[in-house]
């Protein structure tokens, strides 16, 4: 029940934030609305007694109070529905916003790869538009029937205590509802294999291809007689349910009734023994049929709140996950260029949950102004050691530096913006052809000029000649008018955008051309890590490539060949090849096989 409450307060103070007035004029009106009704039963008996008394003033007064009641009981929810409906979207857009933010303002990747941080995400995802003003409305019910309880508490125990009892006979007809709800679902659900029989069979009737077999095989009057006998098992089932359901509901409404009635019988005594008016018996008669509507709508508002007590606690799992990701705050600044090269120095890895490294006392070098190769089976660790470098993990144990500099005591947003990136399994971003290339580099993503050149040097400008408008055709089958591209399309694009960043001090290649063949992934290598040598030589920047491909990576400075997690062998194609170890006889497996 506490978290009930803070799940309420949350959503409250978050409407608050969103729209003071809306939340404001919610409250107030949905109070009105449900103080009306229990309101209007004194007005209606003070009606009575003073038409009985003969009392026309106050009568007509009387008579006024109902209508005013009436009218707004009728009227202040739709209003204030207006202003609440506004305020859930406002509030479901403020916690997409946050989580959008907090999932991509998030330093490193770990988040997305723990299981229950999918699970939560997709809870969010589902819940949060019902929830949030869904559970808007429960709030402002529940405020609402707070005041309308109160009320016809107070003015039912004025008349006799005993009548305080009326809610507790509400309960019956409630509990007894749900146990009939359950039991024709229960009842739904054993009918629904025979019904789907029954259906399916039906569909074969009318259907050309089945009545051809239907015909030839002369399975008519059987197939019928099934149909029938999986019909009228279906029905069975369902008349079932829905007779012992209706037994339950019937046996709540009575106890209810008796209760009404004995309620009734109670106020029309003391009124015969002139205790109570006429106009009292009319009180108690209009609002213990209102006792019952309100139980049933505390306990339908109750499950809303619960619903967003499960919305908020997520959020605030979701926040505490993340924050606790957060990078330490940065005390060296990142020089423009690298002078010695990156070094890890005994780094070992596990992926957040598993027990296994998938990276084990790694010592390495990578030499500023080198292209670097990194070769090895499926699942050696590749991809991981390049997710190292983009510090989307931190190494379990072990040190990154650069130039002698642990890495992590540069501003991650810094280094990230040193680094061009093409990734195996790339985005594909559903935006203009110029903007899916151009966010590879923010500042230049206006820039046709350079988004060509970026695509050139990706040796991607053909793409340009399939699309109706150039940079300027917008990708993706999310729109009617969208261009989709094939997934070797796709990825050239991605090399594009890894091609925006011009002077990178980190460029990393993971595997991005594998759409191309092996000939024309060559001559892009080599005609990029001619660029690259030549940047290279002035700002000391380093390329990283992951390749299966030797023709590729026999151009590369150094090669390191990891396998189990480990660097088993490095240096550069010749001199690997004299070693004769694992690379020499995968390099000569892979050119026997193109010879
Ligand atoms: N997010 C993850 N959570 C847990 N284990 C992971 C995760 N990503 C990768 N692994 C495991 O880490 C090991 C190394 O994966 P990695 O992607 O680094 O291999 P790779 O050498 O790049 O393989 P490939 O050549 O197939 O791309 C694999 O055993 C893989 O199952």
């Amino acid at each position: 029940m506490i978290d009930v409450v803070r799940g309420g307060w949350e959503l409250f103070a978050l409407s608050w934030r969103e729209s003071r007035y809306r939340l404001v004029l919610s409250v107030v009106l949905m109070i009105a609305q449900a103080a009306a009704m229990p309101l209007a039963a004194p007005a209606l008996a003070a009606l009575t007694d003073a038409a009985l008394a003969g009392d026309a003033r106050g009568a007509t007064a009387a008579a006024a109070l109902v209508a005013v009641a009436v009218v707004a009981a009728l009227t202040a929810g739709h209003f204030a529905h207006i202003f609440y409906f506004e305020l859930g979207d406002r509030a479901v857009l403020r916690l997409e916003r946050e989580l959008i933010v907090l999932s991509n303002g998030s330093a490193g990747l770990e988040h997305h790869e723990r299981p229950e941080y999918a699970d939560k995400l997709q809870v969010l995802r589902q819940e949060l538009h019902r929830a949030a003003w869904g559970s808007m409305e429960g709030l402002l019910n529940s405020l609402g029937l707070l005041v309308a309880i109160s009320i016809t508490a107070v003015l039912l125990a004025r008349l006799n205590p005993l009548l305080l009892l009326l809610p507790l006979a509400a309960a019956p007809p409630l509990l007894l509802g749900r146990r009939a709800e359950s039991i024709v679902n229960a009842a739904r659900e054993r009918a629904a294999p025979p019904s789907r029989h029954a259906r399916h069979m039906f569909g074969l009737f009318g259907n050309a291809a089945s009545a051809k077999e239907l015909r030839v095989g002369g399975l008519g009057p059987g197939f019928r007689i099934r149909q029938r006998h999986a019909w009228d098992s279906a029905s069975e089932k369902l008349w079932n349910g829905e007779r012992r359901a209706v037994l339950l509901r019937t046996t709540g409404q009575l106890i209810f009734a008796v209760s009404y009635v004995l309620a009734t019988l109670l106020v029309v005594r003391d009124a015969v023994a002139g205790r109570h008016s006429v106009g009292d018996v009319l009180l108690v008669l209009t609002l213990a049929g209102q006792v019952n509507q309100q139980v049933a709508s505390a306990v339908s508002a109750l499950q809303e709140m619960q619903r967003t007590t499960r919305v908020m606690s997520t959020m605030r799992w979701v926040r505490a996950l993340l924050a606790g990701m957060e990078p330490p705050p940065p005390d060296r600044e990142l020089p423009d260029r690298i002078r010695h090269g990156i070094e890890l120095r005994g780094v070992s890895f596990a992926y957040p949950g598993t027990d296994r490294a998938v990276l084990a006392d790694v010592d390495l070098t990578l030499p500023a102004g080198t292209t670097v190769a990194i070769v090895g089976e499926n699942g050696a660790g590749k991809t991981t050691l390049i997710k190292l470098l983009c510090r989307f993990y931190q190494a379990t144990t072990g040190v990154m530096t650069l130039d002698g500099t642990d890495l992590t005591r540069f501003d991650l947003a810094r280094w990230r913006a040193c680094i061009a990136a093409g990734f195996q399994d790339f985005a594909r971003f559903e935006l203009l052809a110029r903007e899916s290339v151009g966010v590879g580099e923010l500042a230049d993503i206006k820039s046709t000029e350079d988004v060509r050149k970026a695509l050139r040097r990706a040796r991607a400008e053909d793409i340009l000649d399939r699309l109706d408008n150039g940079l300027e055709t917008q990708l993706g089958k999310s729109y009617a008018d969208g261009a989709e591209l094939s997934g070797g399309q796709w990825q050239k694009l991605a090399l594009g955008r890894a091609m925006m960043r011009q002077a990178p001090l980190l460029l990393v290649l993971d595997e991005p051309t594998s759409a191309l063949d092996a000939q024309a992934e060559h001559e892009l290598f080599e005609q990029y890590a001619a660029g690259a040598r030549r940047v290279g030589q002035r700002t000391g920047a380093i390329t990283v490539l992951v390749s299966h491909r030797f023709s590729t990576v026999r151009m590369a400075d150094l090669i390191l060949v990891v396998a189990d997690g480990r660097i088993k062998e490095r240096g550069s194609h010749d001199e690997l090849m004299a070693a004769g170890g694992l690379y020499a006889e995968l390099y000569g497996m892979q050119s026997a096989a193109y010879a």
